[in-house]
């Protein structure tokens, strides 16, 4: 089955956000004291989440990438990954961690057929890396890549949020990393999640970006596939990876937007920007799938063309970026 939107775009992609906690307390991410704790009542059950997924896919849903908070730290994630992995219909099953558990879960993750990893890495500096993550190690997320790599995972995406005048010197290092490895490097401008004051000061626009790695390297631009995220992708000559920016704010790829988000409470969203949702709690209770599966399909087909966000406009809407998944 096709899920299309009133714009004609084709609705592919589901983000499931299992947690809204997280064991890193990133800057950009979350308050210095964390989210605040939800009661056990307000997170959906693992069973809750697998119907959610199972509905989404029977619509149209082709590719999950289980989120959160941090998706790893939640109690009984392998399992219900494993079981993800083989809903009939879902063609690719991927996760985004901060990769501070890779070290001990590579392999499961693998066995449990997860297909692929995005890794956020800020930093290869120990100090600012855990100056932004407050208090994170670097060296165990780089431990953490390079047991994902021996577990069998192709080479990861790695997702470095570029912040001027506190990351932004090593950008040229990070595109160089691709040189050698085939890693994925993406450059995320960094979005008001948080109310951080002058947060424009620190957002660097893609295209800024790029013209700083091209004046070092020259690049070519990569294709990408029918299920692929809003990254533009290019190719430092010769290079074995990719590097991508992800122009959240500046650029414009909600033309191509083929996804739509769950919370881990439920709450689904057609935008990673909309301020409501559907809350999808009453549907889980009724009888039979039916009426989940409708909700989420008129949820998708009423997405909005695009997001009110823009850095000239210096709107800032606070939103919970670790509840919504990113
Ligand atoms: N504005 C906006 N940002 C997004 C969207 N999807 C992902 N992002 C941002 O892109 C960054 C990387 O997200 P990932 O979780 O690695 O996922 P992705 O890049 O969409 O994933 P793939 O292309 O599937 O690998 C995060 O900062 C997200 O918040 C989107 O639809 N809109
Ligand atoms: C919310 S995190 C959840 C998954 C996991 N904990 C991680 O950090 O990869 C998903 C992605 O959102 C990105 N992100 C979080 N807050 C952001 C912000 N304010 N601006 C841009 N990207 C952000 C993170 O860097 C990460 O790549
Ligand atoms: S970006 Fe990921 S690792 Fe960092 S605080 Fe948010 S959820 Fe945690
Ligand atoms: S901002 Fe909204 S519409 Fe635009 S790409 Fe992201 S989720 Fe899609």
């Amino acid at each position: 089955m096709e899920l299309i939107d009133t714009y004609g775009r084709r609705i592919t992609y589901l983000r499931l956000s299992v947690t809204d906690r997280c064991n890193l307390r990133c800057r950009y991410c979350m308050p210095a004291a964390g989210v605040e704790k939800l009661g056990h009542g307000d997170i959906l059950s693992y069973e809750d989440l697998f119907r959610i997924a199972r509905a989404a896919v029977a619509v149209g849903i082709e590719k999950i990438r289980v989120t959160g908070g941090e998706p790893l730290v939640r109690k009984g994630i392998v399992p219900f990954l494993a079981r993800l992995a083989k809903l009939p219909g879902l063609r690719e099953l991927v996760l985004t961690t901060n990769g501070f558990l890779l070290p001990e879960m590579a392999g499961e993750l693998r066995r449990a057929g997860v297909q692929r990893l995005n890794v956020s890495l800020d930093s290869f500096r120990p100090g600012t890396f855990r100056a932004i993550t407050r208090g994170g190690d670097v060296w165990q997320v780089l431990a953490g890549i390079a047991a994902a790599e021996a577990a069998g995972f192709p080479p990861p995406k790695i997702n470095m949020v570029v912040m001027r005048g506190v990351n932004d010197d090593e950008v040229l290092d990070f595109a160089r990393l691709t040189i050698e490895h085939p890693y994925a490097v993406r450059f995320i401008e960094s979005m008001p999640a948080t109310r951080e004051k002058n947060w424009q000061n620190l957002t660097i626009a893609g295209e800024e970006i790029l013209e700083r790695i091209g004046t070092q390297f020259s690049l070519e631009p990569v294709g990408k596939g029918s299920l692929a995220g809003p990254s533009r992708d290019f190719r430092l000559r010769g290079a074995a990876g990719t590097i991508g920016i992800i122009t959240a704010l500046s650029g414009h790829f909600c033309a191509d937007c083929n996804r739509i988000r769950v919370t881990s409470t439920g709450m689904a969203k057609s935008c990673l920007f909309s301020d409501g949702g559907i809350d999808l709690k009453p549907f889980l209770r009724c009888e039979g799938s039916k009426p989940l599966a409708e909700a989420l399909r008129n949820l998708a087909c009423a997405k909005p063309a695009c997001h009110g966000m823009s850095m000239e406009r210096a709107e800032h809407r606070a939103f919970a970026m670790a509840a919504v998944g990113g």
